[in-house]
């Protein structure tokens, strides 16, 4: 039996659920619940810290896992990532208080604080910057302010906190992180892997892309085509007005207005689009 460790609170949690439901599994109904069979799908569920995700995976304790980038990278476990899941997007950032400092040098002999401190010395070290890292657990923001650091390094999603605190980002982002599924590296796949990747890489497919159906003459498919190459090729079905086709095709979810406008300018009517459910590609 797959066992997968999910994100039990946090930013991560809810669109970490949400994903695994559309893949059909069966998810908690209670949110304090720490473990969920589903033994229709041969796996087991177990809901942990975000932040722990990647040591319970990186020792084999734990199959697979959902965690963030961020903190994969910062707890220097034995995993790696497999795919990137496309939601829990955010930046990891260096921020001082307004004007006070402009580059990554400004931080030489400087306090950060910060709750990742395994992404933030290596840098530092790279760099060859001598600072001094301050553990917090959270909201490091405020530490600035009541004295114990002179700067930060944290996550940052719309900058709000920031901003509360009177803080400003310098320098280049230190990484951008989205929630990412995890495995054991250098170990031997788990059994039953591949159907739950096939999966989440379905449910990935189903939410990038749209069915667009139309109409349109004959003489304008292979233009109309060009505009919808779908993944594989489009389907053409004959109809039955004479010199006229029907044209099915995927389409990227974001490109679906321009695409209808382009069809709709060569001739092509009755232009529908639809959500894909569920797929295997
Ligand atoms: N607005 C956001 N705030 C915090 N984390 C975010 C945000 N958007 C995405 N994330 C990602 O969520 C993960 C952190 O999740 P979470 O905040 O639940 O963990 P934590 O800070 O360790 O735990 P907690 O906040 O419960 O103490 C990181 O991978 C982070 O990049
Ligand atoms: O850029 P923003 O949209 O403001 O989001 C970023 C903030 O959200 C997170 O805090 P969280 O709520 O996880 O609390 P924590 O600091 O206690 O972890 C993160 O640590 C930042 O503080
Ligand atoms: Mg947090």
């Amino acid at each position: 039996m797959l066992k997968i460790a999910v994100p039990n609170k946090g930013a991560l949690a809810e669109s970490a659920a949400q994903m695994l439901t559309e893949a059909g599994y069966h998810q908690r109904r209670n949110t304090k619940d720490l473990v969920t069979l589903d033994p229709d799908n041969d796996v087991e569920f177990f809901y942990l810290r975000p932040r722990d995700i990647a040591i319970y995976v990186g020792e084999g304790t734990l199959d697979v896992g959902i965690t963030g980038r961020d903190l994969l990278l910062d707890s220097g476990a034995k995993a790696a990532e497999n795919i990137s899941l496309g939601f829990g997007a955010s930046t990891f950032r260096f921020a001082a208080p307004i004007g006070a400092m402009s580059s990554i040098a400004d931080l030489a002999g400087s306090r950060i604080a910060t709750s990742y401190p395994g992404i933030v010395q290596p840098y530092l070290a790279e760099r060859g910057i001598s600072a001094d890292v301050v553990r917090l657990d959270g909201a490091v923001e405020s530490s600035v302010r009541l004295g114990v650091a002179d700067a930060i390094a944290d996550v940052v999603e719309t900058g709000s906190t920031l901003k509360q605190a009177d803080l400003e980002v310098f320098g280049e982002p230190i990484l951008s992180s989205e929630a990412v599924l995890i495995t054991r590296r250098d170990a031997p796949e788990p059994e039953g892997f591949a159907v739950f990747k096939r999966r989440i890489d379905s449910v990935l497919v189903a939410r990038t892309y749209i069915m667009m159906d139309y109409d349109i003459r004959v003489d304008q498919v292979e233009r109309a085509v060009e505009l919808t190459p779908g993944i594989e090729s489009p389907t053409v079905s004959p109809l039955h007005r004479e010199g006229w086709v029907a044209v099915r095709s995927m389409v990227p979810r974001d490109a679906a207005q321009k695409v209808m406008d382009s069809l709709f300018e060569i001739g092509a009517r009755g232009i529908l689009v639809t959500d894909i459910l569920a797929c295997r590609i």
